[in-house]
């Protein structure tokens, strides 16, 4: 099975193009655990599916490092969008894909002989509690809502880009435990399917510093629709202004982020490549990984 690895501000994944193959379905988790894993695999923060779609040009679908499907995937959509321009999938520098956080717009804004920049409309944000989805007033907004976990109170805005994003606000991002506390809320039962958490700062009225706990990956070096949700909650909070290109700055690199007039989020930022190669799927999609680590 070919693949191709890239990255997006080095949130790295595992790309397979099954618009020319297919996969067993019930192998998807099994399969993205494993070539995910460092030691006995190719090593990622996931795998991302490029496949056919009834709604749109393309569906992109993405799988976490522990084998859990998201919904949305910021640097995973640059990257798709990449590779589709790359191959000539498409001869149309704007294109749709379908996500099941919904269906974004993605644009390739600046390219040399390959793709280097890809601007994504990633759509409205989804703020009422039953759309992260969370517990409390389902008809209710989360602003900087006090919540009670692991015997600490935490400061939460919530922001779904089609995934759940929790965001607290503090004076230094590399001074926060994320390793500690980022488990401890995205397992909390505050949220039923688990949550993206995220710690920001405002460096000035247009920047923002940024790092995140992946749901289901971990701490990452980017993650697009949590630049994407920061923004969301800092304009939430009244810390920047709407409609404004806001530069984030995450630990693998910067991202653009704009929340238009229109409600539409908007980002653009890189997308790279890694590397091709090829992996024998029956390897792949057996347990061995579990075995190997004692779990
Ligand atoms: N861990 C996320 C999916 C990947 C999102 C991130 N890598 C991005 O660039 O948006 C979730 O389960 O919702």
């Amino acid at each position: 099975m070919l693949f191709t690895k890239m990255h997006g501000l080095g949130n790295n994944y595992i790309f397979i193009n099954l618009l020319e193959n297919t996969l067993e379905e019930d192998s998807l988790p099994t399969l993205a655990r494993n070539l995910s894993d460092v030691r006995f695999g190719i090593g990622s923060d996931g795998m991302i599916l490029i496949c056919d779609s009834k709604v749109a040009d393309f569906r992109m679908r993405i799988f976490n490092a522990d084998g859990s499907e998201g919904k949305n995937c910021g640097n995973g959509l640059r990257c798709v969008a990449k590779y589709l321009y790359d191959h000539q999938f498409v001869d149309s520098e704007s294109f749709t894909i379908e996500t099941l956080g919904g269906i974004v717009e993605v644009h390739i804004s600046e390219k040399k002989k390959e793709v280097e920049y890809v601007t994504v409309d990633m759509g409205e944000p989804k703020l009422l509690k039953t759309m992260i989805p969370m517990i409390g007033e389902p008809m209710t907004m989360t602003i900087n809502e006090p919540f009670e976990i692991g015997g600490n109170q935490y400061r939460l805005t919530c922001v779904s880009m089609g995934n759940p994003h929790a965001i607290m606000f503090v004076d230094d991002v590399h001074k926060v435990p994320l390793d500690k506390i980022g488990p401890m809320i995205e397992h909390s039962d505050i949220f039923p399917e688990r949550v993206n958490v995220g710690v920001v700062a405002v460096k000035k009225p247009n920047e923002l510093d940024y790092r995140v706990w992946e749901r289901g990956s971990g701490i990452t070096m980017a993650c697009g629709t949590g630049a994407c949700a920061a923004v969301v909650a800092a304009t939430l909070n009244n810390k920047i202004e709407k409609d404004q290109s806001i530069t984030v700055h995450l630990p693998g690199g910067d991202l653009e982020i704009r929340w238009d007039e229109n409600n539409h989020v908007w980002m653009k930022g890189k997308a790279e490549y890694i590397c091709h190669g090829e992996f024998k799927l029956e390897d792949f999609t057996k347990e061995k990984l579990l075995k190997a680590s004692g779990e």
